[in-house]
């Protein structure tokens, strides 16, 4: 039987006076590949920050391992790697700059680590410029490079896919469904038709208009 990592129960959140989810559950548990899904504005991103602790504008609870999360704010934060939509990466670093400052606050590391994360990413010959001259799927890779590096077992990924070619897709594909496999879990939103058979789907509601 999986173990419960991280549950949200009974979340209650709005923006501009107009309610996003409310009563909302979700358990997620070891093994557990959780795809949020909805139409532009219906609150993907805004229930990922909930759930990375970086939002706290809603009602209802959190709990990690069966604890109250605010009370393991530490513990949880070291286990959890939360990619945001923004490539999150600074222009005038170079990758391997940017990929070192990212690990440097987490843990001790081997630099050809750094090295062999940017090359599995496609980044080989691109370490050392800065990070502006990069393209934007590029500087997307920078920060997927993370994941390489990630020994969190739970993944909050926003938008993770977005601008990155069918390769590197394919590749994050992988990645996810290997941390999945290893006893971990990944919450993730996208636009993009995922090949991943165990993945579950979360949809939140939306009122734009637009066919999905
Ligand atoms: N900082 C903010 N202040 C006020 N309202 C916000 C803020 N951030 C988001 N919203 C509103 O909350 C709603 C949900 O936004 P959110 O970014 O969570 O949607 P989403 O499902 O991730 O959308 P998309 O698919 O376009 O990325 C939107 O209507 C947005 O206008």
């Amino acid at each position: 039987m999986s173990t419960t990592l991280l549950e949200a129960r009974q979340l209650y959140c709005e923006r501009d006076d107009r309610v996003l989810f409310s009563g909302l559950d979700l358990s997620v548990g070891s093994g557990d590949i959780v795809r949020i899904a909805g139409p532009n504005g219906a609150g993907k991103t805004t229930l990922l920050r909930v759930l990375a602790g970086l939002n706290l504008s809603f009602e209802g609870g959190l709990s990690w391992y069966g604890y109250p999360l605010h009370q393991q704010r530490d513990w949880y934060q070291a286990n959890m790697l939360f990619l945001g939509h923004r490539a999150g990466i600074t222009a005038s670093l170079t990758p391997l700059e940017n990929l070192r400052c990212w690990v440097d606050m987490r843990r001790p590391h081997r630099e050809e680590l750094l090295w062999e994360a940017l090359a599995d990413v496609g980044l080989e010959g691109y370490e050392d410029i800065p990070s502006a001259h990069l393209s934007a799927g590029q500087q997307r890779r920078v920060a997927l490079a993370r994941l390489y590096l990630s020994t969190e077992p739970v993944w909050l990924l926003d938008e993770a896919f977005t601008a990155i070619d069918q390769g590197a897709v394919k590749v994050l594909e992988s990645l996810i469904s290997s941390r999945a496999a290893q006893g971990g879990a990944v919450v993730l939103s996208t636009h993009h038709r995922l090949q991943l058979d165990e993945c579950r789907v979360l949809e939140l509601g939306g009122s734009l208009g637009f066919a999905t």
